[in-house]
């Protein structure tokens, strides 16, 4: 976990990719998608915490729809810039069996988190997933998911803000930013 002033000092060095305005507009745009495909499947959202939270808060508030809400916890980063096994913490309590499923995530990366979640939920008798992330990495990587909504793109570099961390720190950032290359 960085310190108060190692995060502030990464964010000194960060880069800026996507401003909190062109965050806020990319959200609008997703919630209107959203809600044109899924407004009337009275679907159940799944945040993926840790880093789903601030899309998935900001993205609910958008959506006019009826809509259930609950969570789930897989992470394989931690704290680290490098993904390794993919570790469960929460499974969702809300019955997924027979329902519409948006699962609602931060980033799609290499697209082994979303991946497993999909698989699982459909083998717990999900109807559909649906997969809403708010940046997908352009890392020319053949993912094994692609995500039916994504708000942003962000280039092939460790970004954070916008629930995704740096070393622990600055989820709670309304922008996006690149750490800077070492
Ligand atoms: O597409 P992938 O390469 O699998 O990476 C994407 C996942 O990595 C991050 O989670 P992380 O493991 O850092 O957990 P956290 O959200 O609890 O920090 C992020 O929130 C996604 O869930
Ligand atoms: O670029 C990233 N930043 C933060 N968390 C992540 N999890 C996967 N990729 C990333």
């Amino acid at each position: 976990m960085a310190t108060r002033e190692e995060a502030l000092a990464l964010l000194a060095r960060g880069e800026l990719v996507h401003s909190a305005e062109t965050v806020s507009a990319a959200v609008d745009r997703v919630a209107a998608e959203i809600t044109a495909r899924l407004g009337e499947s009275n679907p159940l959202i799944l945040c993926v915490m840790t880093g789903g939270v601030v899309f998935a808060g900001q993205l609910m508030a958008r959506l006019p729809f009826p809509a259930d809400f609950d969570y789930l916890h897989a992470t394989r980063y931690g704290q680290d810039t490098a993904g390794g096994a993919l570790s469960w913490r929460a499974a969702p309590w809300t019955s997924v069996k027979d329902r519409t499923v948006l699962v609602v995530d931060d980033i799609l990366d290499e697209g082994v988190t979303l991946a497993a979640i999909k698989d699982r939920l459909l083998h717990q008798g999900a109807k559909a997933v649906y997969l809403a992330v708010a940046t997908d990495k352009e890392n020319g990587k053949n993912k094994p998911v692609t995500a039916d909504f994504a708000a942003l793109k962000v280039p092939d570099r460790f970004v954070f803000g916008y629930g995704m961390d740096a070393y622990g720190a600055w989820r709670n950032l309304p922008a996006i930013y690149a750490l800077k290359d070492e």
